[in-house]
């Protein structure tokens, strides 16, 4: 990346690439890919963000960089059933352990026990992240472009795609949607938070979502607080949301899922699936 002051994905990924390190000496790539090919098939997620509505992407966070702990999430499996229970069309799963409290752990025990696709979100940044999320169970990756150099965005979705991972690729600029889209991302989150500062700026999407051809889902990341904000997004164009926080720190995740799917389901939204 170009000549720039450390920040906190910076930060991040220092971390991530350090645990990757490790986990890398322990599990050789040919033992993963093995452990890959004997997982369930992916699940269409593609199919699932293309329905009816707007669609909820329901995520199973325990802390994060802007807020620290949130919620200590004993049993993400059960926490996973509840948001599906509730309506959600895909399950996202933080795996970044340092600052969030996760694990692909997390991610197997949630695949194993939800019917819908299940998004590893973490700071991928080789291959070998890739082929350990499929081979957890992920069906749906994040790549941030923000974290990558182009080639290295084109590589791994072309990678995520071989290997039957739908790359949901995560932008916050124009200049980082032009660069998902020539990538040939099917599915692009336009992220309200800035990774680098944590500014949170449910604007973004309304001045990003228009430079995305209309083929491709978009996915309004980060900012959710409720109804009213999935509206706001649908308004602008999202297909499908993607909401953490105030499903995890809140008495009902079920009933918060299973409100906001019924807000994106209002016929006044979306003329076509
Ligand atoms: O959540 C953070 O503080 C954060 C900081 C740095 C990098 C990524 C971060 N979060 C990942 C996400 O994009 C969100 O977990 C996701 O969009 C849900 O957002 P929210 O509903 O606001 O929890």
């Amino acid at each position: 990346m170009s000549e720039r002051s450390p920040n906190v994905l910076d930060e991040i990924i220092d971390g991530v690439r350090a645990d990757l390190a490790d986990r890398q000496r322990e599990v050789p790539l040919e033992a993963l890919k093995d452990k890959a090919a004997a997982a369930p098939p992916a699940r269409d997620a593609l199919a699932a963000l293309r329905g009816q509505g707007v669609s909820v992407i329901a995520e199973v966070k325990r802390s994060s960089p802007s807020k620290g702990a949130l919620a200590a999430i004993a049993d993400p499996a059960a926490l996973a059933r509840d948001y599906e229970a509730g309506g959600a069309k895909v399950i996202s799963v933080l795996t970044e352990r340092r600052r969030f409290g996760g694990s692909l752990d997390d991610l197997a025990a949630v695949r194993a026990n939800v019917d819908v696709a299940v998004l590893r979100k973490d700071f991928i940044v080789t291959s070998y992240q890739l082929w350990e999320a499929r081979a957890y169970g992920a069906d749906v990756a994040l790549l941030i472009v923000a974290a990558l150099e182009q080639d290295a965005l084109v590589s791994l979705v072309e990678r995520a795609e071989s290997i039957g991972l739908l790359p949901l690729v995560e932008v916050h600029s124009e200049d980082e949607a032009a660069r998902a889209v020539d990538a040939g991302a099917k599915v692009i989150g336009v992220n309200a938070r800035d990774l680098r500062t944590l500014k949170v700026d449910r604007d973004v999407f309304k001045r990003v979502a228009p430079l995305i051809p209309k083929d491709v889902v978009k996915v309004a990341e980060s900012g959710v607080r409720g109804p009213h904000d999935l509206l706001a997004y649908a308004s602008s164009g999202a297909d499908a949301v993607l909401v953490g926080e105030s499903l995890v720190i809140g008495r009902d995740p079920r009933a918060a899922v299973a409100d906001l799917v019924a807000a994106g389901a209002h016929p006044a939204l979306r003329q076509s699936g």
